[in-house]
């Protein structure tokens, strides 16, 4: 018999057992003995191995699940209430136990470093709004007073995934108010709440994120910002510019005019934003400069607010008139921004250039030795200027090209010569599109067929199709200025100022000495659209 437990075992108390300790006596002798089971196999069954397969899985996450809140709840509290030295050295110990098992490397965009804000964060921000997917969960939409379009924008702690040449990318915005014991150099503005980006990825993408991702980002911000910001259309009063918001709405889709040559300018201007390195190769000033000529109200001043609006470029509106030295001059053209357009419309008759002689005399003459003067103007755009600046484009305008000095028409100085005429079919169809969003009626053969023979400008043609809303009411106007013209025999075609064979014309002088020996780098003469009357 094998001895109870916690019972003292004496001879006489074996042989007379008090009562309590005889039932459990009689018990314990009667209780079966546990039969010794067979070794099995540790399991018995596949289902088994599945189960307890799951059970350990299961027991190990918990364990997982609970370090990882314990230290999130740790962290907050180190966080939350430790001073700052001991954070720092807590925070350091976190990372490198936890960094171990982590193939995750995360980066803090903070909206502002020290004072100033971070050009990083903004750009994150212009960047992100055109990654937000409208499944996200939850998302900020918002309208700029200065868009037409709503803004979508990250909310705090929802996460945003990217990919950038196949690397995926966690983004998170954190908000968080600011409080006494929150870091002092953490942030030094003014700003109740401080705001970051976590940007999350795999660890061996660092280089890429380093040297590629994040410059990617920048990079489209900026086109982002292009787009988006309002244009400007500069004065000068003086010797100073000011400044107005630039709401013209003419585009290219809306000037009225021969459809190649349209292509041809559109071709041109995206060359040339898209050739800084070639520029830069054949040590040529990033310039380029547009003459256009025709009679007034054939579209020079829309085709220009079209190429502001097309390329995303400020205006510069140069009136010679208010400039007397040339030295003012100078102080204005070199406070001009990149990616503008300097507009010298009328350029015949803004200012009383004397011939080149004249200028040279002048220069000679010390009592009109800073006047301002056509040589003065031509060399400082050549020279200095477009040294000092990138992405210029220089527009001068003119009713009559005949008038002007040969040194503004020598090749080299304006690239491209374009010759804006009077209403043709073609910039007929596009107007009546503009303005009543027709492609075809009945009236267009007869108003295309007095155009053939009678001159009238595009903005003679406009003021018709405006003057009524009813389509048939403004043809018919149209149809009766046309007949008028043509009985008065003043618009006829072959009379007037502007008698040409070609509509439209391109006059292009090519870059000379370019690095490119192409046939591109010789002085060409392109007439293009043709259209004879
Ligand atoms: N080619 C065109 N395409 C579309 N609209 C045009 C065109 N030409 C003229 N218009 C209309 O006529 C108006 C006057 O045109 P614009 O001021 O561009 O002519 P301009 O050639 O600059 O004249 P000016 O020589 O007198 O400066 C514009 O506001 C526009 O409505
Ligand atoms: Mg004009």
């Amino acid at each position: 018999m094998r001895p109870l437990p916690f019972y003292k075992t004496t001879r006489s108390s074996i042989q007379n057992p008090p009562k309590t300790i005889s039932v459990l006596l009689l018990l314990h002798r009667t209780r079966p003995k546990p039969k010794k089971k067979k070794k099995k196999s540790k399991f018995s069954s596949t289902m088994d191995f599945q189960t307890k397969a799951m059970e350990s899985i299961k027991k190990y996450l918990g364990i997982a699940a609970s370090i990882a809140a314990t230290a999130m709840l740790v962290r907050t509290i180190v966080n939350e209430y430790l001073p700052h030295e001991l954070r720092i050295i807590v925070n350091s110990a976190f990372n490198k136990l936890f960094g171990r098992f982590s193939t995750n490397q995360t980066i803090f965009i903070q909206k502002t470093e020290g004072l100033t804000s971070n050009k990083l964060y903004e750009a994150s921000n212009t960047y992100l709004c055109t990654r937000i997917s409208t499944n996200m969960r939850r998302f900020r939409v918002s309208q700029n007073e200065n868009k037409n379009s709503l803004t979508l924008s990250l909310v705090d702690g929802e996460e945003l995934i990217d990919a950038f040449q196949g690397v995926e990318y966690k983004w998170k915005l954190i908000c968080k108010q600011k409080n006494q014991r929150m870091d002092r150099n953490w942030d030094f503005s003014s700003a109740s709440e401080v705001r970051w980006y976590e940007l999350t990825f795999h660890k061996k993408y660092k280089d890429v994120t380093l040297n590629s991702y994040l410059p990617h980002i920048m990079e489209k911000a900026k086109e982002i910002k292009a787009v988006d910001r309002r244009l400007k259309l500069y004065m000068n009063e003086n010797e100073s510019w000011s400044q107005i918001d630039l709401q013209h709405p003419a585009t290219f889709e809306t000037v009225a005019m021969e459809a190649d040559l349209k292509k041809t300018i559109l071709e041109d201007l995206t060359r040339f934003v898209e050739r800084k390195e070639y520029y830069k190769k054949i040590g040529k000033a990033w310039k380029r400069g547009y003459l256009l000529f025709g009679p007034p109200g054939t579209g020079k001043s829309t085709l220009i607010s079209a190429m502001a609006n097309y390329l995303r470029f400020d205006i510069y509106d140069l009136n010679l008139k208010e400039v007397q030295k040339n030295s003012s001059l100078k102080r204005l053209l070199v406070g001009m921004k990149n990616k503008s357009m300097l507009v010298i419309e009328d350029i015949d008759c803004s200012i009383d250039f004397k011939n080149r002689d004249m200028d040279k005399k002048n220069q000679s003459d010390l009592s009109h030795h800073d006047e301002i003067s056509l040589s003065g103007l031509l060399n400082f755009i050549d020279g200095l200027w477009s040294t000092s600046g990138e992405e210029r484009i220089i527009v001068f305008t003119t009713n009559y090209k005949e008038k002007l000095d040969r040194a503004l028409l020598r090749p080299g100085r304006m690239d491209m010569h374009i010759h804006m005429g009077y209403c043709v079919p073609n910039s007929f169809r596009i107007l009546v599109s503009n303005y009543h969003a027709i492609d075809e009626h009945p009236m267009f053969e007869e108003i295309e067929g007095l155009l053939k023979e009678v001159e009238a400008t595009p903005a003679e043609v406009a003021e018709q199709l405006l003057r009524s809303e009813k389509v048939d009411v403004a043809l018919e106007g149209l149809i009766q200025l046309l007949q008028e013209k043509r009985n008065d025999g003043q618009g006829n075609k072959g009379n007037g100022k502007d008698d040409k064979d070609e509509k439209l014309v391109v006059v292009e002088k090519k870059e000379e000495g370019g690095l490119e020996s192409s046939a591109e780098d010789h002085e060409t003469e392109v007439v293009v659209g043709a259209v004879n009357c």
